[in-house]
């Protein structure tokens, strides 16, 4: 196996406005950029609208491939950023949207949805505001639904352990409580010895979550509660997933400070570019931010489709921008010398574009690249969940209140047959969405545990479980009003160990081989959620507004500069 390559050193470890100007904006200076961060952030404000970057050599046509969730923010922020370009969206499935799908059920009693993929965002991180930035320049501020830090959903989270919900603290005083269940048993002296404990050989640039947390935690947090959580989040197995890559400022801190315990009890820091555009970001977002203020998460009243119809709509009607659904992209080929993509297979045979910025999943970006092109963009995979709806007439059918439960890798197979990864209780978790009243829950099967499965559940079979685990579970054994099963294959993009050297030798092939003009975005690369979707389309229209040769994988390329949080 080759080695990793190592981050390049763009910016010097002293980080001087010099430095920084010369990565971003080819600006000359030298005063440390600690003292010029508002100036910067103020010029990157500016630019976000106006690109005052003189080399600024805007692309004439731009193909984005998919029209999910990622492709539509691309296509919508790159005709703002630049709106002299030719702009075309390719989409292989009839619909836009991507795993966003709401669907609303009409009943005699009212109209109920039910969403197949993800329900619900998370307004304060950087990524979040950024996402709310986008909402706000779509008009969507009325439509918006959101549930208050202080209700039971935003608090209560439950673990399936020894038989019972176990509910996780949410304060403080919660904590000591909490440390009784059976499910937290050992997590006080593991946590309160973890800064005794040795950190980890220089050498070592990354390991799975599970070695990692069990290093600092012990066994029991780690499977008990950890592999709950990374269900939660990425359906995935622990042992598999990196923890570089999914708990990058944790482990960070373990490099730098020692221990997790020390980090947190020192300053808090953060990457630079996310402190310039929270910076940026948070005060052009200020009326939403206010509006979202007590908000833990939200989502809209005619679900989270809302998002990508809103934005399908402003696309080809306010920004001219051509969206071609049920096209079959066959391939993709750089022509070095008028430094062009041609994109191989819909319409004519071939045709091409300055850039193409790809957000499908990294595997599938890779079948349409020539054999060899980029051999690491087949090593992260995807795992299919199967996301089963189901509405009852009866109110609290679950005898609980809160967001849902997880399931973690420990609970032995008799109590967890069908394999589920968890539940949501979306009747408290988004009340006011639905007309009808009742108990409406989310079984979310499979992830990780299908990985070797050589036969995939029906929508049928994958109704028969969920209503097997919650009678198994919850002992609800009523019968539905309505149900609907989606097999959700390959949905969510697992980040396997060694990722971030990985993404820096997908960033030097592409590159070499397709001249900086292949763009990437999309869950593949950094982050899973809908809100990372957003700022890696961000990324990928802001960069390719200024016409720069680059992959989007220059975040895992470059050295990271880490500044204090609370740096004004
Ligand atoms: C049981 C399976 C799943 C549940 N949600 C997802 C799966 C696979 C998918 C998912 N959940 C989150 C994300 C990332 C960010 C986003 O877009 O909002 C994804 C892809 C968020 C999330 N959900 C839980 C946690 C701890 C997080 C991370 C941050 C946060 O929002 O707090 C917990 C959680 N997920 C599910 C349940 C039932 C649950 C807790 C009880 C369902």
């Amino acid at each position: 196996m080759k080695p990793p390559i190592p981050r390049q050193t763009l910016r010097s470890h002293h980080l001087t406005s010099k430095t920084f100007a010369r990565s971003f904006w080819g600006r000359k200076g030298d005063e440390p950029v600690e003292s010029l961060i508002p100036q910067i952030a103020e010029e990157w404000h500016r630019g976000v609208e106006q690109h005052p970057d003189l080399h600024r050599i805007p692309p004439k046509s731009v193909a984005i491939l998919g029209a999910g969730v990622t492709g539509l923010t691309t296509a919508y922020q790159l005709s703002h950023f630049s709106p002299e370009t030719s702009i075309t969206v390719l989409e292989s499935s009839p619909r836009t949207g991507g795993w966003i799908q709401s669907l609303k059920i009409p009943t005699s009693k009212g109209s109920i949805i039910f969403e197949t993929g993800p329900r619900t965002l998370r307004p304060w991180t950087v990524n979040g505001i950024i996402t709310l930035n986008l909402i706000s320049h779509l008009n969507l501020q009325s439509q918006i639904l959101q549930i208050p830090k202080t209700s039971p959903a935003a608090k209560n989270r439950y673990i399936y352990f020894n038989k019972q919900l176990n509910e996780l603290p949410s304060s403080l005083s919660g904590i000591f409580n909490a440390l009784r269940l059976p499910v937290l048993k050992g997590a006080a002296t593991s946590v309160l010895t973890e800064i005794f404990r040795r950190k980890r050989a220089k050498d070592v640039e990354d390991e799975s979550v599970e070695s990692f947390l069990t290093r600092r935690l012990g066994a029991n947090l780690t499977n008990n509660l950890a592999s709950a959580v990374f269900h939660g989040i990425y359906a995935g197995d622990i042992a598999n997933l990196s923890a570089d890559a999914l708990l990058h400022t944790v482990y960070r801190n373990e490099r730098v400070y020692g221990s997790i315990t020390r980090g947190m009890l020192g300053v808090q820091e953060m990457v630079l570019e996310d402190k310039l555009l929270e910076g940026v970001y948070g005060s052009r977002t200020a009326p939403l931010l206010n509006q979202l203020r007590k908000a833990s998460i939200y989502s809209f009243k005619g679900g989270m489709e809302t998002l990508t119809r809103r934005m399908e709509e402003a696309v080809t009607e306010e920004c001219d921008v051509t969206i071609k659904t049920g096209v079959t992209v066959d391939g993709l080929r750089y022509n070095k010398e008028k430094n062009e993509v041609e994109v191989l297979g819909y319409d004519s045979p071939a045709n091409s574009f300055d850039f193409v910025i790809s957000t499908l999943p990294a595997w599938k970006t890779a079948n349409l690249l020539p054999p060899n092109t980029s051999n690491s963009l087949y090593e992260t995979q995807g795992v299919t969940v199967m996301v089963v709806n189901l509405f009852y007439d009866q109110p609290n059918m679950t005898g609980y209140s809160g967001f849902g439960y997880l399931i973690p890798k420990s609970v032995p197979l008799e109590q967890n047959p069908h394999r589920a990864l968890g539940v949501i209780f979306d009747s408290d978790a988004m009340p006011e969405q639905d007309e009808r009243k009742g108990t409406k829950v989310t079984v979310m099967l499979g992830g990780h545990w299908w990985d070797n499965a050589t036969s995939l559940p029906s929508q049928e079979d994958g109704i028969r479980m969920a209503r097997e685990v919650l009678n198994q579970h919850l002992g609800i054994t009523a019968e539905p009003t309505e149900t609907m099963a989606s097999l959700q294959m390959d949905c969510i993009p697992q980040y396997g160990v060694g990722h971030a050297g990985r993404l820096r030798q997908i960033h030097e092939d592409l590159m070499d081989k397709m001249g900086g003009r292949l763009v990437l975005a999309g869950s593949s690369y950094g982050g899973v959620g809908l809100n990372d979707c957003v700022r890696s389309a961000r990324d990928a229209a802001f960069g390719v507004a200024a016409g720069r040769p680059m992959t989007n994988l220059e975040r895992w390329a470059f050295e990271e500069v880490w500044i204090p949080k609370d740096m004004p």
